[in-house]
């Protein structure tokens, strides 16, 4: 059986009955003139599709308050999704902007990057004290601690997400309430899985010199040697104290991603390389090529709440057509000739 909620109301699903969350979202619809755009994927779960006038889209699962993906003014998507994804509660979809919430990776007694990432949300009707956002290229999720989440994590909180789409530009803004009587603390990421042409040809700029922690040497601290980030092997770094603006550059597609985070000190690089993604069920074997993972996160310094508090991060995705400025981390003044 799987339990989630919808606007405070608990229903219980068990497969081959009606799914009572569509009905309750239908109903939803009904009574409020909603300009959301909700529809429901060929398994069930209900997508909010945000759209704005220069012709670009985004897409968000309230499973995981997922954004699974976003796609340019040309029609064009821009994150990595694995053709072999679950798309299936309870596992995590492989793709997207999945949110690692309340521990990342195993650092703590919860599964591996916690749990938000396979717990259905809800819509935030509530998302002060950031204003309303009612038009169709902005969405509030909200999650909130269950009676079977305070087994396992015995903190009650509310995870916050507002997804906004310009020309142009993500946003994400995160934010955790702590709604329990004692302190917390937690680790965060947001998990970009962006799409690349061919990571060989790919180069990561503004964690030259930073110190990292090596999952792949027992979480061991380096410094951070190279100009810029290239792949050639599988990677899986905790960059820390990063920069609020990382550039990744797609040679071969002539695209830069600009990731601009606040809040998110520390940056996560992934690649699992041949091996791994071969191991993996839910990633193609060739996938590794066309994916690299950049994430906006607090690890080394876990997110510490009071009672009342709330946390709140901000990270911003945009992409520059054009080819990039080494060494320049303001791509959009390689568009003016800045170079
Ligand atoms: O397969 P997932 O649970 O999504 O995790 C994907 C990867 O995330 C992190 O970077 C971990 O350090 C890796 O060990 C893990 O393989």
């Amino acid at each position: 059986m799987f339990t989630w909620t919808f606007h405070e109301r608990r229903l219980d699903w068990r497969k081959g009955k009606v799914n009572p969350f569509v009905s309750s979202i239908r109903a939803e619809l009904r009574t409020k003139a909603m300009p959301l755009n909700i529809i429901h994927d060929k398994d069930g779960l209900p997508k909010i599709i945000l759209t704005e006038p220069t012709g670009s889209s985004a897409e968000v699962l309230l499973y995981g308050g997922q954004v699974v993906s976003w796609k340019n003014e040309r029609r064009e998507e821009l994150l990595y999704m694995s053709s072999k994804a679950f798309w299936k509660p309870p596992k995590a979809i492989r793709g997207g902007i999945p949110v690692c919430f309340p521990q990342f990776g195993n650092l703590g007694s919860l599964e591996q990057h916690g749990f938000a990432r396979n717990r259905m949300w809800s819509l935030d009707n509530d998302p002060s004290p950031l204003p309303h956002a009612n038009n169709q290229s902005s969405v509030d999720l909200v999650l909130k601690s269950t009676d079977e989440d305070l087994k396992t994590w015995p903190r009650g909180f509310e995870l916050r997400l507002r997804i906004s789409l310009s020309a142009g530009k993500l946003t994400l803004i995160p934010r955790v309430r702590n709604v329990d009587s004692k302190a917390f603390s937690f680790t965060f990421a947001l998990r970009n899985y962006l799409s690349v042409s061919d990571i060989s040809e790919v180069r990561v700029e503004g964690l030259e010199t930073l110190d990292y922690l090596d999952n792949l040497m027992r979480k061991e601290r380096f410094t951070e040697q190279a100009d810029a980030i290239t792949f050639d092997g599988e990677m899986d770094r905790v960059y820390l104290s990063t920069p609020t603006k990382i550039a990744i550059i797609d040679h071969e597609k002539k695209r830069t991603f600009e990731l601009w985070k606040d809040g998110m000190p520390d940056s996560v690089v992934w690649n699992p390389w041949e091996k791994k993604a071969k191991a993996l069920p839910d990633m193609g074997d060739e996938d590794y090529k066309s994916m690299l993972c950049v994430d906006s996160a607090a690890i080394e310094t876990p997110i510490l709440l009071k009672p009342f508090e709330e946390w709140k991060g901000r990270q911003e995705l945009s992409t520059v057509s054009s080819s990039y400025c080494s060494g320049q981390l303001d791509p959009r003044k390689v568009l003016h000739g800045f170079c």
